[in-house]
């Protein structure tokens, strides 16, 4: 007999200037797992439409998602995938553009891995096998939890400390494609509670206008370019900017003036205009003043993508911001979207 489940989970926007690596939005944009169980094959059978389909690994061995999967089930005594499955993803999160698209796939894996192995596991410990692959909370906090989110890492006791660092290559090795059920039976089990994290309140008035440029920017090459430390100056203006957003963005009516402030951002934006040309003209030349109706811009994660957020005017701002990249020989497209709920799974 066939059995089918949903795994829906949301798009994300990290760091909305200032909070680097610390908030996360959810957005309107979702990566869909259909899953049937009771199909006639071993391994997972695994198909995609939609953004990647194209490019991303088909092998369940190979892809991201399946192999965060069967990481949580080796942590909890499964030592294979369940047989006889198949899993068609539909994506609508564009790879590599700062709409946290790997962070949606960590999740989706988290909850497959939950779900077939019937683990029945907390958000807050589904939270912990998701920061043992991705290691920096935003994304996938705010992809499990949904709407506006702060997240911070715990300081862990020493041993917990090592068992949360463990190379990644440890987490999810390459398996071998003839492994069967004799690779390592002692995957890196996630220590409890590593990280933690509060919901803000969101004004829902406040829309997110996602300017896509039509080229991707790998994270890992986006963080390449971030300096090792900071001065003190750079570190309070970050700060005091991000104390005000995180109620500023509650308010009712949200206040322009001080919103657009808030998202100024001096630790990661400044660094990575050299990967994203038009990006310092996007943040300086486009004001709630020139265009009513925007509260702030910022960089969408790691980027490329451009981040307004806006209570109307959405056409015309998007085509300002375009029109700077146009200038700069870079096609995009834009989405005006909705701050999400969080992931969730359904027969
Ligand atoms: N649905 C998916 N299934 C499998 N792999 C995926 C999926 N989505 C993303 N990935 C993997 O993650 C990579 C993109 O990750 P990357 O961290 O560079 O960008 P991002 O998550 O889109 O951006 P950001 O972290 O700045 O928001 C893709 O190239 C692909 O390898
Ligand atoms: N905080 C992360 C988000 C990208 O995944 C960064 O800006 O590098």
């Amino acid at each position: 007999m066939t059995n089918s489940f949903t795994i829906r989970v949301p798009a994300t926007s990290a760091n909305i200037g200032p909070g680097f690596d610390v908030v996360g939005l959810s957005l309107s944009l979702y990566l869909t797992l259909t899953v049937t169980t009771g199909e006639t094959s071993t391994l997972p059978v695994i198909t995609y439409s939609g953004e990647g389909a194209d490019e991303v690994p088909l092998d369940p061995y190979r892809n991201l998602m399946t192999r965060v999967a069967l990481y949580v089930l080796r942590c909890n005594g499964h030592r294979a995938f369940p047989p006889a499955i198949s899993i068609h993803c539909h994506n609508q999160i564009p790879f590599g553009r700062g709409l946290g698209s790997s962070g949606a796939a960590v999740i989706a894996g988290v909850l497959l891995g939950d779900s077939l192995g019937k683990l029945n596991l907390s958000r807050e410990r589904m939270l912990d096998y998701a920061l043992m692959v991705e290691r920096h909370p935003d994304n996938v906090t705010a992809a499990l939890v949904g709407g506006f989110v702060g997240s911070y890492l715990r300081e862990l006791d020493p041993q917990a400390t090592e068992a949360a660092q463990v190379p990644l290559s440890e987490v999810l090795p390459e398996y071998p494609p003839d492994a069967g059920e004799n690779w390592g039976l002692s995957p890196p089990v996630p220590p409890l509670g590593i990280g933690h994290y509060v919901r803000f309140k969101w004004n829902s008035s406040i829309k997110a206008v996602a300017i896509i440029p039509r080229f991707e920017l790998s994270t890992a090459k986006a963080r390449a370019v971030l300096p090792e430390s900071y001065s003190r100056k750079d570190l309070v203006f970050n700060m005091q900017r991000l104390a005000v957003l995180t109620t500023a963005l509650g308010q009712t009516p949200p206040d322009p003036e001080l919103i657009f402030e808030a998202m100024k951002d001096r630790v990661h934006q400044p660094y990575r205009k050299t990967l994203i040309p038009g990006l310092p003209a996007v943040t300086s030349l486009i004001t709630p003043a020139s265009h009513p109706g925007l509260l702030g811009i910022c960089l969408s994660g790691a980027g490329p993508t451009i981040l307004a957020l806006a209570t109307h005017n959405f056409d015309s701002i998007a085509g300002k911001i375009q029109e700077i990249f146009q200038q700069e020989q870079i096609e995009v497209d834009w989405k005006i979207l909705e701050v999400a709920g969080g992931s969730t799974v359904d027969s």
